[in-house]
């Protein structure tokens, strides 16, 4: 499991650590990581043009530590100040006494004659430069980048320099991703300690570029719970279901699905396409699809009789292609079982009756579809993504999954958020929102929590849908096609 925690945590953690340590030892930790992976990045450290980019807090401090362990290997470090007198002092003097020097503002006090002043400077040494190093802030950061912060991070991103952001792309929101102005873009993120939520979810994920984690001693001062949560294949495997001797089709679980309209059939093939790939040992459907879906997948039960009187299910899932009826959907929010709400059964389905549910509900909008539950715009939601689904589970008091490039699952009750990132850009395509709800509500028949059939299934599907297009546009039918490689790959690594 990765986790990642809110950064009054990492405060916390980090206070108690460093009590036990001496001074400056976490700084020291931190900075060997930083140099390392700037070195693996390099290459060639000797002979190499790197610049700093330092704020006025130890995020720079990081910067200019690591700027000097470079230094000594032969890099050539130009160090550009931000706030030249309040810049992290022993950071600097080690800097300057490994060779390094200082460009811009303040170069003339503390560079001594080697320094270079003025802005063209600055600019001329990031454009020349291999590897810029982006101290601006981390932790401390509030809000997107000042001006003159913001036309450092300009110039880096004009520059054919590979950027390394330290602890975070600093501009971005450490604790909820999201980027308010202009922010750093990084190819790589070097972290410290745990993960922080930002860099995990959209847009800030974006910033960050590939992100590597530095151990500096922090887990046991983490509490259990994190803020943040991303299953990985071991996790996912311990969740799947798996017949034993005793099983049979009943025992597996039963998943009902209510969906499709005489004008949108193929949502319903599509739902229960991914429900027969999900582990329930049955799949039932009721609706007036019934007979594309059984010429499609023949070993459905169809009913034509309304979710009550359906026979026997373990969950259902209602609303892919519902169009508006809304009484089916208030059936099934009636039914005491699992039941997971979509696509149009989210705009029908009555907020008190959710509400008043003792089984677990789990909806599953895109942003467009959380926003118009919610009376914002799609891009207030996709700007804020944490907040937005947090707000859902809570106003429904509901299991929420949130779908998109970085797809969240949060519970009614708080705790841990999910975030689920093996997806692809190629599963925005119609209908694979629909093999996603099948597939999550078989795993709700088979007995998983909403939280974590809703993260299971999201992690599925979204290997599922690299497996299918590899590269290459792919269908809904094809993403539910690759469910079972994607499950295999899952089990196997969990072995
Ligand atoms: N606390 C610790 O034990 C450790 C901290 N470390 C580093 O320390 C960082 C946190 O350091 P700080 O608490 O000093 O805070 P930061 O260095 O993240 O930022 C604080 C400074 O940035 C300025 N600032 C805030 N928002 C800004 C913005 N939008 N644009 C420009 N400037 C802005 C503030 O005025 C403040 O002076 C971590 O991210 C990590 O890199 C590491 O050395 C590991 C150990
Ligand atoms: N940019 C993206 N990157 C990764 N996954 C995405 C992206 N955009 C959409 N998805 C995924 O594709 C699926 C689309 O679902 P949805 O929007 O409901 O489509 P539909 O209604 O056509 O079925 C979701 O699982 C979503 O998380
Ligand atoms: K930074």
């Amino acid at each position: 499991m990765r986790t990642a925690y809110s950064v009054e945590t990492v405060r916390t953690a980090e206070r108690a650590l460093m009590a036990r340590l001496p001074e400056g030892a976490l700084m020291q930790r931190a900075a060997a990581g930083l140099a390392a992976a700037c070195a693996g990045l390099l290459g060639r450290v000797y002979g190499s043009r790197v610049v700093l980019l330092v704020g006025s807090g130890d995020n720079g401090g990081d910067a200019l530590y690591a700027g000097a362990r470079l230094a000594r290997r032969g890099a050539g470090v130009a160090a550009v100040l931000l706030a030249p007198e309040r810049a992290h002092a022993a950071g600097l003097a080690a800097l300057l006494r490994a060779g390094g020097r200082v460009v811009g503002a303040g170069a003339d006090t503390v560079g001594g004659a080697a320094a270079a002043a003025g802005v063209g400077a600055v600019e001329e040494a990031i454009l020349r430069a291999d590897l810029v190093v982006d101290g601006i802030v981390g932790i401390g950061g509030k809000g997107g980048l000042r001006p003159d912060a913001a036309q450092l991070a300009a110039c880096a991103a004009e520059s054919r320099a590979a950027v390394v952001a330290v602890d975070l792309p600093s501009g971005v929101d450490a604790d909820t991703g999201e980027v308010h102005g202009d922010a750093v873009r990084a190819d790589l993120t070097v972290t410290f300690g745990t993960h922080k939520p930002g860099l995990l979810i959209d847009p800030a994920r974006a910033y960050a570029g590939s992100v590597r984690l530095v151990d500096i001693g922090l887990d046991g001062e983490l509490p259990d719970e994190a803020a943040l949560e991303a299953l990985q294949h071991a996790d996912v495997a311990r969740l799947l279901p798996v017949p034993g001797a005793e099983s049979d089709k009943y025992r597996r679980g039963v998943v009902g699905i209510a969906a499709g309209s005489a004008r949108y059939p193929g949502a319903a093939v599509l739902a229960v396409s991914g429900a027969l790939r999900g582990g329930a040992g049955a799949v039932r459907y009721v609706g007036p699809a019934g007979d594309a879906v059984i010429s499609r997948f023949p070993e459905t039960l169809v009913s034509d009789r309304g979710p009550k009187h359906a026979g026997r299910v373990q969950a259902w899932v209602v609303g892919p292609g519902a169009g508006d009826d809304a009484s089916t959907v208030a059936e099934v929010l009636a039914c005491d079982v699992p039941v997971l709400v979509d696509a149009d059964g989210l705009r029908l389905a009555d907020r008190d009756a959710v509400r008043a549910r003792t089984a677990p509900t789990l909806m599953t909008p895109h942003a467009g579809e959380a926003a118009a539950l919610l009376g914002v715009s799609r891009e207030t939601v996709e700007g804020a993504r944490l907040t937005w689904v947090r707000e859902l589970a809570s106003r429904y008091g509901a299991t929420v999954l949130l779908k998109g490039s970085t797809t969240l699952i949060a519970d009614a009750r708080g705790g841990a958020v999910r975030v689920n990132a093996t997806g692809t850009p190629w599963l925005a395509t119609a209908g694979s929102g629909d093999v996603l709800s099948g597939l999550a509500g078989s795993l709700l028949a088979s007995g998983l929590s909403a939280l974590d059939a809703g993260s299971a299934a999201a992690y599925l599907h979204g290997l599922a849908g690299r497996y299918a297009a590899d590269g290459a546009p792919a269908g809904a039918h094809d993403v539910a096609a690759a469910i079972p490689e994607a499950w295999r790959d899952v089990r196997d690594a969990g072995h």
